[in-house]
């Protein structure tokens, strides 16, 4: 028993002394197939792949947490979670549902089964014996079967992102930037854009305009939205320009806010008049945010962004050309049509994606030809006088109608008479207060025969004006002509006198 005994420990000490040998010489090679062995068994008992995603990371609020906590908010109220939280976050339009902590769901996508955790961990400060408030370490941990780690890491996580994303997107409140100087000035920070939030009740139901326009104008915009695949493929800035012109109160401001309503868009609207030069202009674009409106309201007065081209036009006839570097450094220092023009299409305008650019103007004829070939304002909408189409959707939104005898008497005097939509929607809505449908329609036929009335006589005038002018121009015309005649005269008998005085001398 006792030699037993020896040889087993001799036998031992040999294996290990073997062991050792072994360890030494191949250490790399065992281990990782200890480890790879490990990893099988591990797998076999428990084939499950865990990732965890923080509200933080680097001390920045962390945009996959954010997504991750809408999506699976909106799919907990279907996939019958119990525990849920609702909240209203400050930047929304509505409440959001998001799990409870400790609280699970179970998603699926594309054969993957995923189950989703919602953690908080309260984490005690303190710090050299002083006790600060605890702080709230929040988390997502997502559980899987490796098998299916391809799955979801190369498409799930950008699913739930491009998903969390867009419910976002859906439910946030719409906002109004202005490049107001007046806030950076109190607070003493340059602030470029101050911003409310955006609550115009106008859409194209309510707007008044022909339908067919209307239309065209909406399948245009969902092109644009729907278009980023064709915009990188044809190699373009994925933006859009649109010039809204025409008389005043036709609705060019109100198509912008039915703009932004329709595609959610925030609006930021450009005051050109507080833009100091080219510079400020590019860093607030730099400032703007991807699916947003930029709008420029009647760019025609804004600023006089005609001045150099018409000044170098002055310069080339009268072949002036001393004043070069001045011109030269002052348009440096200054908003000029070059700056306007680079803003609109320049490589600056290609930052932040999913932009749309509307200038308005009341006299499209006045402005220069390069701020709005097509191109950079892609789409030209006339917004004109209202005539019957867009007659039919005031009287819809307005009294609450679809037909009336009326409409018959209405409708060719609205195509004689050029009378905004702003006007025959302000008769509606004063005598809508007052009395009933027919006593607006009335109301209505007879301002727009007053204003027919008006343009005959204003017709009639101006006709009269242009005979007068013409006959007063002949007059003028005729009279210099005599003028001419006397002075011819008068010039004649001096040279003879002369002559004569001359030939009397010699
Ligand atoms: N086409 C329209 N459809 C519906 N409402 C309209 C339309 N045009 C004008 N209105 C009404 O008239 C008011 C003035 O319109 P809006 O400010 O849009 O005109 P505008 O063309 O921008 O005028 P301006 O050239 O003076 O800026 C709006 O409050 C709106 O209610
Ligand atoms: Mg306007």
């Amino acid at each position: 028993m006792g030699a037993s005994l020896t040889e087993v420990g001799s036998r031992l000490a040999g294996l290990l002394f073997t062991w050792g040998i072994i360890q030494q010489l191949f250490p790399q090679i065992l281990r990782r197939r200890i480890e790879s062995f490990w990893n099988r068994l591990e797998n076999y008992f428990y084939p499950y792949v865990q990732i965890t995603i923080d509200e933080f990371s680097n001390g920045k609020n962390n945009e996959i947490y954010r997504h991750v906590d809408t999506y699976l908010g909106t799919k907990s109220i279907h996939n019958g979670a119990k525990y849920l939280k609702a909240e209203k976050p400050d930047n929304s339009k509505s409440f959001a549902v998001i799990l409870d902590e400790g609280e699970e769901i179970i998603d699926e996508f594309q054969g993957a089964r995923l189950c989703w955790r919602s953690n908080k961990e309260t984490i005690d400060n303190n710090s050299h014996g002083r006790k600060s408030q605890p702080t709230e370490k929040k988390s997502y941990t997502m559980t899987f079967n490796q098998q299916d780690r391809e799955i979801v890491t190369g498409k799930y996580l950008k699913h739930v992102m491009e998903e969390g994303r867009a419910i976002e997107f859906k439910n946030k409140k719409q906002r109004i930037y202005c490049n107001d100087n007046l806030i950076s000035w109190i607070l003493r920070v340059y602030r470029p854009w101050s911003h409310i939030n955006f609550e115009h009740p106008a859409t194209f139901d309510t707007l008044a305009m022909d339908p067919r326009k209307k239309e065209e104008i909406i399948n245009d915009l969902i092109a644009f939205t729907k278009g980023k695949d064709y915009y990188s493929k044809v190699g373009k800035a994925w933006k859009r320009g649109y010039l809204l012109y025409g008389p005043p109160g036709t609705g060019k401001s109100t198509m912008i806010a039915a703009i932004a309503n329709f595609l959610n868009y925030d609006i930021y609207d450009l005051e050109l008049t507080s833009v100091k030069d080219n510079l400020e202009l590019k860093k607030l674009l730099m400032e703007t945010t991807s699916k947003s409106i930029i709008v420029i309201e009647d760019i025609d007065c804004s600023v006089d962004l005609t001045g150099k081209r018409e000044k170098e036009k002055k310069k080339e006839e009268t072949g002036d050309s001393d004043s070069d570097s001045d011109s030269d450094s002052e348009s440096q220092n200054k908003l000029t049509l070059s700056g306007l023009l680079n803003f609109i299409d320049g490589i600056w305008s290609a930052c932040g994606q999913e932009r749309i650019i509307i200038f308005t103007t009341n006299h499209v004829d006045k402005l220069d030809p390069a701020l709005i070939r097509r191109g950079r304002m892609d789409m030209h909408i006339e917004m004109s006088y209202c005539r019957y189409e867009a007659f039919k959707v005031l009287a819809k939104n307005y009294l609450g109608i679809e037909t009336h005898p009326l409409f018959q008497e209405i409708q060719p005097l609205l195509e004689e008479v050029n009378m905004s939509p702003c006007d025959v929607a302000e008769s509606l809505i004063l005598k809508n207060t007052s009395g009933g449908t027919e006593i607006c329609l009335n109301n209505l036929i007879q301002s727009l025969k007053e204003a027919k009335e008006k343009a005959i006589q204003d017709s009639i005038e101006a006709k009269e004006k242009a005979i007068q002018d013409s006959i007063e121009g002949k007059e003028k015309a005729n009279r210099d002509s005599e003028q001419v005649k006397e002075e011819t005269k008068k010039t004649k008998k001096f040279s003879t006198k002369f002559i004569r005085s001359c030939v009397r001398l010699k």
